[in-house]
């Protein structure tokens, strides 16, 4: 590659390779799906590790801070993976991926550009993943019982995520996180020990990629590609679109939901909730409706009333023991191939910290989780189709208790709760991301703010 440059992190020293780099990533970070400061500038940015991949292509960890916003809201400071190649030009493919031209520093007058839409940097990857090692302070590691085959051509994802993923050869499919936190990330953590527990609805990691520097912590992961895998979210939007029926589906989601959370049950400690775990449990809920409220002021008038909701946890006695559970559950995290689902994406909700996101919680937060996402689908299908979404609701609880041998309906308090806290999370989410969708989940902080009606034991779930 004649016009490749040699970026040489020895040779580079890290400020230098910043002084380069921090105009442009100024810019560039703030534009990206992934990005989790929207609406935020960034007011630091340090670099925490460089190491170089092959010629022309560095892996960085870039911390990137914003001050405290006149909302209240916490300072937000976020560590980033990035892939970075530098060509005097680019080729017409790469055009999209460019990040800009530096004019001072090691990169000056390079173009520099995200790497993981190179697919020759996407296919060195995994040939990395295919002969374990090191890398400076990356490890590239696999389940040695899983022989990955060379020559697979890379395809990087296009679709709305949360961090980026490359299909191989429609074989397997690599996430690489882009926001990394110190921990083994549960997106590897959970599905590796559901494997071990013989469950068949999740794909299984085959190798994935840590660092020990700054810190430990889980880079990527490579599971199997479910191939002609639609998600939940595209065959709800059809049926919605169609009229046909969903409550099959949605039965037999349930099933699934509950034989993974039964093999989590099995694979992780259980907890047992007393008063004051339920007690605390509300406060934190409060909290984070306060703290959502404070930042997107639609949700203002209805925090008392969200707090009452949430508030009826905590004269709450023994429920369900707390156990590992999936965190982020919605129609986008299940894929169905060969008429059966699965589940994928175990990260739990990216703006949580790791250590919260991996601390048992109650199943029914993922049942509420998923119970949000069928008002997401009616709602978003036009007209809006509030029996649609009360059929699934119910169809997905009945197939659920089929599998789990309780049912979520029976503990109307803790679902609500959950539910609330999910939707109050959804408002944030959507204010930061996908302004044009914040009706969606006010629509149900509208309805979950009410009051359920005297005496009921079963409200519609
Ligand atoms: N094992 C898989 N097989 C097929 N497609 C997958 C698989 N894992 C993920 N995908 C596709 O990639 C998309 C993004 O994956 P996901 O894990 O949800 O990433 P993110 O956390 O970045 O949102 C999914 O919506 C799905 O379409
Ligand atoms: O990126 P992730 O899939 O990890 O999850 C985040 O983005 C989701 C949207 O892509 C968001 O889900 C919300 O919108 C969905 C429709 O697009 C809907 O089905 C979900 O019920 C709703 O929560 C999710 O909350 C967020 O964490």
């Amino acid at each position: 590659m004649p016009n490749t440059a040699t970026l040489r992190p020895s040779g580079l020293g890290a400020g230098s390779l910043l002084t380069s780099l921090a105009d442009l990533l100024h810019g560039w970070l703030p534009r990206q799906r992934w990005f989790a400061g929207k609406g935020r500038p960034v007011t630091e940015l340090a670099l925490l590790s460089v190491t170089e991949l092959h010629p022309g292509c560095l892996h960085l960890l870039v911390h990137a801070g914003h001050a405290e916003p006149p909302s209240g809201e916490h300072p937000l400071h976020d560590c980033y993976q990035l892939l970075l190649g530098a060509h005097e030009t680019l080729p017409p493919h790469l055009a999209p991926a460019a990040i800009g031209r530096p004019t001072e520093g090691p990169l000056a007058g390079l173009m520099v550009y995200d790497a993981l839409q190179d697919p020759r940097s996407a296919a060195l990857l995994l040939e990395r993943l295919r002969t374990p090692g090191t890398a400076g302070a990356l490890a590239f590691e696999r389940d040695a019982k899983v022989l990955l085959p060379s020559g697979l051509t890379p395809r990087l994802l296009d679709a709305e995520q949360s961090n980026s993923s490359v299909v191989y050869g429609d074989t397997y499919i690599l996430k690489v996180f882009r926001r990394v936190q110190p921990g083994i990330n549960p997106d590897l953590e959970v599905p590796g020990a559901l494997a071990r527990q013989g469950c068949t609805r999740v794909p299984a990691p085959v190798a994935w990629v840590r660092t020990s520097l700054p810190w430990d912590a889980t880079l990527a992961v490579l599971q199997p590609y479910l191939r002609g895998a639609e998600d939940g979210w595209a065959q709800a939007l059809g049926t919605l679109a169609s009229g046909a029926d969903f409550t099959d589906e949605a039965y037999e989601l349930g099933r699934a939901t509950a034989e993974v959370h039964l093999a989590l049950a099995a694979a992780f400690p259980l907890e047992y909730p007393d008063r004051r775990q339920h007690r605390e449990l509300a406060s934190a809920m409060r909290d984070r409706i306060d703290a959502v409220a404070r930042a997107v002021p639609q949700l203002q008038p209805y925090a008392p009333a969200l707090g009452s909701a949430v508030g009826a946890l905590a004269g709450l006695d023994a429920a369900r023991p707390a156990q590992r559970i999936h965190g982020d559950l919605h129609l986008g995290q299940v894929l169905r191939t060969g008429g059966r689902w699965h589940l994928i994406d175990f990260e739990g909700e990216p703006a949580r910290p790791l250590p919260e996101r991996r601390r048992a919680q109650s199943p029914i937060r993922d049942v509420a989780g998923m119970l949000r996402s069928f008002d997401y689908a009616a709602r978003t299908g036009r007209p809006w189709r509030p029996e649609w979404s009360q059929r699934c609701r119910e169809a997905y609880c009945a197939g659920y208790a089929a599998a789990a041998g309780w049912d979520p309906r029976q503990e109307p308090e803790l679902l609500r709760a959950h539910e609330t806290d999910r939707a109050v999370y959804e408002v944030l989410y959507e204010a930061r991301h996908r302004p044009d969708w914040l009706p969606v989940p006010m629509a149900a902080i509208t309805r979950l703010a009410e009051r359920p009606p005297a005496g009921s034991r079963r409200p519609t779930p």
